[in-house]
C-alpha cells in the first residue's frame, strides 16, 4: 500500500493486536500444559525455571531484527513470561523494602510484574522469610560501582543454607520526584544518604541552599514527598510510579555508570543454561601461599574466576571467608573437576549457586 492514510494504518495496528493478543493466550495455555507435564513427572516439581527463561531471553535477542532493541524485546518477553509463570504457580517475592526502592525495581526486572512483592525492612529478615517458606524467592542488592560490596548480604550466606538462583544488575538512575510545581517551590530534598551524596554536583548547580535531609531509605523519602509537596525526595522511577509523584529532573545522578548488583536467593538448585556462573563460599587455613594453592585448580582446568571477595569468618581473629565467582555451571566438566579438587584443600567449601548469567 502506497502511502497508507492514518486511518489505515491504525487497522492495520487493530489487526496485528488482535493476532498478537490470541498468540499470547495460545502461549500461555501452553503455559498450563507445561505445569501439566512438570507435575506429572514429579509431584514436587517447581515450576518456576530461570534457566529455561534465561534461554528465552537469549533467543528473543538472537533473532531480533528491530525497529526494537534487543534490551526491549527482552524487557516485553520478560512480562509475558510473567504472566505465564503467574498461571502455573504466582511467585511471592519478599524485597528490601519499603515500596519504591531499587531493590523492588531489581526484583520486578527480574521476575517481571506478575508477582506478589513483599517488602521487608532487612536484609535479615529477607533470608529469614524465604527459609520459613513464607516467600518463594528474595532480592538483596549484593554490590555497588561505587560504594563496593554489601557486607550484610554476604554474611548471610555463612550461617543460611538459601542458594544463589540469580543476579541482577540495575542501572541506578535517581530522578527528582516530588508534588512540587517547580524547583523553585522545592523547600527540601529528601532521600537515603548515599543518594544525596551520589547527586551532590546536581543539588549543588540545580538547588543551592535548599536543605537536604538523610532518611533511611529513597522509598521512605518517596512516601514522605507525596504528603508535603515542599518536600522533593531522590527516589527510582518505581518509586515515583508506587507514591503517584511527577519527575521534575531525570537522572540527576553524578556518575551515569552508577550500577547496583542484587542477588536472588531460593532454596531452588537451578539447572544449566548453557551460559552461567557459579558462586563459591571458601575458607582456608590461615597460612602462606593458602589462597594460591586453593585457587591453583580453578585456573589449572580452564575455568575463568571472575571476582574475589572477603570477609571475616567471625569464627576466629583474621580468619577469612571467601566469595569467589567463576564462570560456567558446577555440572559443567571443568567447573566439577576444578570444584573437586578445591573441596580436598579448602577447610569448608560450599556452592552458593549456580546460575544464568542476566540476560535484561
Ligand atoms: C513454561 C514454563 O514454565 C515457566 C514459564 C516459562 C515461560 O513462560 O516461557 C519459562 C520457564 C518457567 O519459569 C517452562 O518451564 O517451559
Amino acid at each position: 500500500m502506497a502511502n497508507p492514510t492514518l486511518d489505515q494504518l491504525r487497522k492495520h495496528i487493530d489487526a496485528l493486536d488482535e493476532k498478537i493478543q490470541a498468540l499470547l493466550n495460545e502461549r500461555a495455555s501452553c503455559a498450563q500444559q507445561v505445569a501439566e507435564a512438570k507435575r506429572s513427572e514429579d509431584p514436587d516439581t517447581v515450576f518456576y525455571r530461570p534457566e529455561r527463561e534465561a534461554e528465552v531471553l537469549r533467543m528473543v535477542r538472537e533473532r531480533n531484527n528491530g525497529p526494537l532493541s534487543d534490551d526491549e524485546v527482552a524487557r516485553l518477553f520478560r512480562e509475558i513470561m510473567s504472566a505465564c509463570l503467574a498461571l502455573e504457580q504466582p511467585l511471592t517475592i519478599a524485597y528490601l523494602g519499603p515500596e519504591g526502592t531499587y531493590t523492588q525495581e531489581a526484583a520486578l526486572k527480574h521476575f517481571g510484574h506478575s508477582v506478589q512483592l513483599k517488602p521487608l525492612a532487612a536484609i535479615d529478615e529477607i533470608f529469614r522469610e524465604v527459609e520459613a517458606g513464607s516467600a518463594d524467592f528474595g532480592v538483596v542488592p549484593v554490590e555497588n560501582s561505587i560504594e563496593g560490596a554489601i557486607n550484610h548480604t554476604l554474611d548471610m550466606f555463612i550461617r543460611s543454607p538459601l542458594k544463589i538462583c540469580g543476579d541482577v544488575e540495575l542501572r541506578i538512575h535517581h530522578q527528582l520526584i516530588t508534588n512540587s510545581e517547580s524547583l523553585a517551590a522545592v523547600k527540601s530534598v529528601h532521600a537515603h544518604q548515599q543518594a544525596l551524596a551520589q547527586c551532590r554536583e546536581w543539588l549543588d548547580a540545580n538547588l543551592p541552599g535548599v536543605e537536604r535531609v538523610a532518611v533511611s531509605s529513597n522509598g521512605e523519602a518517596a512516601r514522605q514527598a507525596s504528603e508535603d509537596s515542599a518536600i522533593a525526595a531522590i527516589a527510582s522511577d518505581a518509586a515515583a510510579e508506587t507514591y503517584g509523584l511527577d519527575t521534575l529532573a531525570s537522572n540527576i545522578e553524578d556518575d551515569p555508570n552508577n550500577t547496583t548488583r542484587f542477588l536472588v536467593v531460593g532454596d531452588q538448585s537451578v539447572g544449566s543454561s548453557g551460559n552461567d556462573k557459579t558462586t563459591l563460599m571458601v575458607t582456608v587455613q590461615n597460612e602462606a601461599g593458602a589462597l594460591y594453592s586453593l585457587l591453583e585448580p580453578v585456573s589449572r582446568h580452564g575455568v575463568s574466576m571472575t571476582k574475589i571477595e572477603s570477609r571475616p569468618s567471625r569464627m576466629s581473629k583474621w580468619d577469612y571467608v571467601f566469595f569467589v565467582d567463576v564462570e560456567g555451571h558446577r555440572d559443567d566438566e571443568s567447573v566439577a573437576a576444578a570444584l573437586k579438587e578445591l573441596e580436598t584443600r579448602a577447610s569448608m567449601l560450599k556452592v552458593l549457586g549456580s546460575y544464568p548469567k542476566c540476560e535484561l
